[in-house]
């Protein structure tokens, strides 16, 4: 496969030497030979960054939009690797890789991740860059796409090493001009959450203690630090939305024999973190039994057809930091195996290439819903789709994390939470309704004072919120759906035919500077 680079804004390959810190600023070309092995590559399949590429390529032949334009969406525009000295706790000092690919600046700032995991590279980086680019287009929120990502393996590193390591990274990115409100806003991605996103505020605000809009320099943080409720549960819940509605769409499960509805179908969920354990729970509340359960070193297997029961294991995993020999289930070491199970949904919530050419006979779900990042190959698609089964891809399906970040965005750049000024108001203009209602219809059988909170309750923070994550879901998946249909194609070249086309617009009607 050709892979077509342009060297981006950041340009020769120079080398500076700060601190400790070297710092090579790539051009995307040199990145391949540099970068080592890829992550995820399968013998037979394409690389992450291939496919990304791939699934570009496939919709663009179908777009209206010119080639010269098409190689500029395409292409990657910076990515910054850099290398940093930990010292760690026993005194030795040991050399950090790090890295930021920012793949799209058709919008500012650019948006995406920062993941924490042994096997991160350049090329998966600048792959998960050019998804967010995509899936930020699908769904219609104003960034441009980026992402980060730290090889080291976070489970390995204590709490001080690790903030020492996220801080530096931080700093790292102030000095290059990598990160900022209206240049480009990390979030949690694999291995990372809310605790390391206070370390990038905090060290942020510290190098730049002038900008008054700092909390906005970084999303997925505390509460306490300027954070949004829901963003903790909104990729896990953004999926669940869409799958819903495919699932209640008559024609959609008429084609592959099923009955609508999330109540009753079965599930199976790969990788048991933020993503994958917020989602268990939505499904488990619409009525769908998980029949499996996951993680790296393993997972369970429903035994008694009536599906798991979700809230022991959680308790479990949290205490004993695996899945593996909960009482009530019976644990599978090889969690590959899993996969293969029969259920009516597999969802895949860990990392990327997890369905390739070697595995995808295999599977016997009928939809694959992509909560993860990039987790079917090219080659393995087509095996599913020639056996009939449906995938749900990635750029809109886990949309739901950078859709809530939008907002946790938004609110700092606000410097007010949503609701703050409305919420009385609602409620005072509620209650004169209902007293107005009774004295009307002089009603003998007042309301309860139960129901009449219910009634007058003006909304909040988690209210806007969800119904903002719910409508983009919602309004995103229609029109991919409806795309598809259309173009007669699938739904990930649906999806990426909208963001192709959303973003040649803003090309053509902002133009090209200079
Ligand atoms: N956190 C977020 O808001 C978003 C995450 N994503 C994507 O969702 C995926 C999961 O992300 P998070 O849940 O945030 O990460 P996480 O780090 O919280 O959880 C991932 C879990 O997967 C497990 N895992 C790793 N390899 C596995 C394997 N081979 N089999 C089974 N389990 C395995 C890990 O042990 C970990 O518990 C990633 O691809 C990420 O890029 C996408 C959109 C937003
Ligand atoms: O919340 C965000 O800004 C980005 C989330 C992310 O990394 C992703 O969607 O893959």
């Amino acid at each position: 496969m050709l892979l077509r680079y342009r060297v981006g804004a950041v340009v020769s390959l120079a080398k500076h030497q700060n601190g400790g810190a070297k710092t090579v600023l790539w051009t995307s070309k040199n990145f391949r030979t540099q970068s080592g092995v890829p992550h995820g590559h399968f013998a037979g399949d394409a690389t992450f960054l291939q496919a990304v590429d791939f699934y570009f390529d496939k919709a663009a032949a179908i777009a209206s939009v010119s080639p010269d334009i098409l190689a500029q969406i395409k292409a990657c525009n910076n990515i910054l690797r850099v290398q940093f000295p930990l010292k760690c706790s026993n005194g030795t000092v040991e050399l950090i890789e790090a890295y930021r690919a920012q793949h799209s600046h058709h919008r500012l700032p650019v948006k995406g991740g920062v993941r924490m995991a042994p096997n991160v590279n350049g090329e998966e980086i600048m792959a998960l860059a050019a998804l967010m680019t995509f899936k930020c287009a699908v769904v219609d929120v104003p960034f441009g796409g980026a992402k980060g990502g730290i090889k080291i393996d976070p489970t390995k590193y204590s709490l001080n090493e690790k903030e020492a390591i996220m801080r530096r990274y931080t700093s790292e990115l102030v000095k290059k001009k990598f990160i900022g409100p209206a240049i480009d806003v990390p979030a949690p991605d694999y291995g990372t959450g809310p605790q390391e996103m206070a370390w990038i505020k905090d060290t942020y605000e510290h190098m730049k203690s002038t900008d008054i809009n700092g909390a906005a320099c970084v999303t997925g943080k505390p509460l306490e630090e300027g954070g949004i409720h829901g963003r903790h549960e909104a990729t896990g819940l953004g999926v669940f939305f869409c799958l819903r509605e495919f699932l209640n769409d008559q024609d959609l499960v008429k084609k592959l024999h099923m009955s609508p509805g999330v109540k009753g179908k079965t599930f199976i969920i790969q990788g048991f973190g933020n993503v994958g354990r917020n989602l268990v729970d939505c499904i488990q509340r619409a009525g769908g039994l998980i029949m499996a359960i996951s993680e790296k070193d393993g997972g369970l297997v429903d035994e008694t057809g009536k599906g798991l029961d979700v809230s022991s294991i959680k308790e479990y995993h949290t205490r004993k930091g695996t899945l593996c020999g909960f009482p009530g289930a019976n644990t599978i070491r090889d969690p590959a195996k899993i996969l293969e199970l029969p259920c009516d949904v597999l969802i895949p919530a860990a990392l990327e290439s997890q369905v390739h050419s070697e595995n995808a006979s295999r599977i016997k779900a009928q939809i694959i819903a992509e909560a993860a990042n990039g987790p079917v190959t090219p080659s393995a698609e087509a095996i599913l789709e020639k056996n009939g089964a449906v995938i749900l891809p990635d750029l809109l399906l886990n949309a739901g994390g950078v859709t809530v970040s939008y907002f946790e965005w938004l609110k700092n750049l606000n410097h007010i939470h949503f609701g703050r000024m409305s919420r009385r108001m609602e409620e005072s203009g509620k209650k004169v309704l209902l007293e107005a209602l009774e004295q009307e219809f002089e009603s003998k059988n007042k309301l309860s004072d139960d129901l009449r909170k219910e009634l007058v309750k003006g909304n909040t923070e988690i209210d806007f919120v969800w119904s903002g994550l719910e409508e983009t879901m919602l309004v995103s998946w229609a029109n991919v759906r409806s795309t598809a249909e259309r173009k007669d194609c699938n739904y990930r070249t649906a999806a990426y035919l909208i963001a192709i086309e959303r973003i040649a617009t803003c090309y053509r009607v902002n133009g090209i500077f200079p």
